[in-house]
């Protein structure tokens, strides 16, 4: 079997077409799927019927995945929002079929394929969960330049954050505590994972006088959870567990809320920020950021994060069987 790893195209209009050649710093052994007509002018590319084609050296192997319409930088047409998510779809039959074996996605923008395709999801990590089978994942975004590091788990993701109360249940929390333990140990080598859980409240609710869903709900599920064997530490305040000598007393921090999650992260390490689904059968890693309409198409977009999720990936893919 190659070690192939699938990059998709993402937005064409955001930055997804320009990190793509850039990505070839990172010398993992990848192929782009989208339209080569979003790729920039000078891009040095190889048309592949199959992920294992040989690639001449020095150039981009590209999948064909023929878009309706040529990218605007910064402008999404919602002509092309189909191929977007079929971009996606793709990749995923792909690694089920034995072609590769991972996938990292380059940014979508959630208003551009709501707009032109109505897609029924608010990310790819929703979206995924959904081909997969309706499995339950979990968002994690780990940091690779950062010291120790910071690994983030939002139980609820993609929501409205006056919905986050009613939405942070104990089986939605219970799911992200279980999902994150077992991936740390099977893609992350840690074996005996410690989770620290955030509160949702200030000060994690001050013993009930700033809120009462930590005393209430989250304490005892993390003593009913502890009863197994579960190292996990909490409810803390979020506001104090996230600077470096905290982050030593434990290997990922299970979150209420996606801001909570990713404001810790984004400003450690937005550079080498990954993020990571866990809970699919298959591997799927991703840059931390956006489509960056605001610098797409002017040389300015940094692939850091791109190369790191792609050296994830790999690394994931060279550990599972
Ligand atoms: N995995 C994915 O598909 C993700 C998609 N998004 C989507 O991206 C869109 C834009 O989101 P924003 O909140 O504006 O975040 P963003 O990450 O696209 O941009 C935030 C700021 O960071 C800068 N930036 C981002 N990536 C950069 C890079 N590689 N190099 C240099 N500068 C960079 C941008 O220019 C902008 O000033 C939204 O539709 C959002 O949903 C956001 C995060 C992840
Ligand atoms: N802010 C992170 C984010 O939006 C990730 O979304 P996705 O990976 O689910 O597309």
């Amino acid at each position: 079997m190659t070690r192939r790893i699938l990059l998709t195209c993402g937005e064409p209009a955001g930055i997804g077409p320009e990190l793509a050649p850039l990505a070839m710093a990172s010398g993992v052994d990848f192929v782009w799927i989208g339209d080569p007509r979003h790729l920039p002018a000078d891009t040095p590319y190889h048309l592949i019927a199959d992920p294992g084609d040989p690639v001449p050296p020095g150039h981009l192997p590209v999948l064909r995945h023929e878009f309706a319409a040529p990218n605007r930088p910064g402008q999404p047409d919602p002509a092309n929002a189909q191929g977007v998510i079929q971009v996606i779809a793709r990749a995923v039959d792909l690694i089920r079929q034995g072609q590769a074996d991972a996938m990292t996605t380059l940014p979508i923008n959630k208003q551009a394929l709501k707009q032109g395709a109505d897609f029924a999801f608010p990310g790819h990590t929703e979206y995924l969960a959904h081909l997969a089978g309706d499995v339950p994942v979990a968002m994690m975004l780990a940091s690779t330049s950062v010291t120790p590091p910071c690994r983030v788990v939002p139980a609820t993701i993609h929501i409205p954050l006056a919905d986050v109360p009613a939405a942070l249940t104990d089986e939605r929390l219970e799911s992200a505590i279980r999902i994150t333990h077992d991936a740390l140990i099977r893609d992350f080598g840690i074996a005996s994972p410690r989770l620290a859980i955030a509160g949702l409240n200030p000060h994690a609710g001050e013993h009930g006088v700033m809120g009462h869903e930590e005393t209430d709900r989250i304490a005892p599920l993390l003593t009913r959870l502890r009863a197994e064997g579960l190292d996990l530490t909490g409810p803390l305040p979020a506001d104090t567990m996230f600077h470096a000598p905290a982050r030593k007393n434990y290997d990922a921090a299970i979150c209420a809320y996606h801001d909570q999650a990713l404001i810790p992260i984004k400003t450690l390490d937005f550079a080498g920020g990954v993020n990571v689904t866990l809970g699919l059968p298959f591997i799927r890693t991703s840059p931390d950021h956006g489509t960056a309409f605001d610098i797409a198409g002017r040389g300015l977009a940094d692939p850091a994060s791109t190369i790191a999720a792609l050296r994830m990936a790999r690394d994931m893919a060279a550990t599972r069987p």
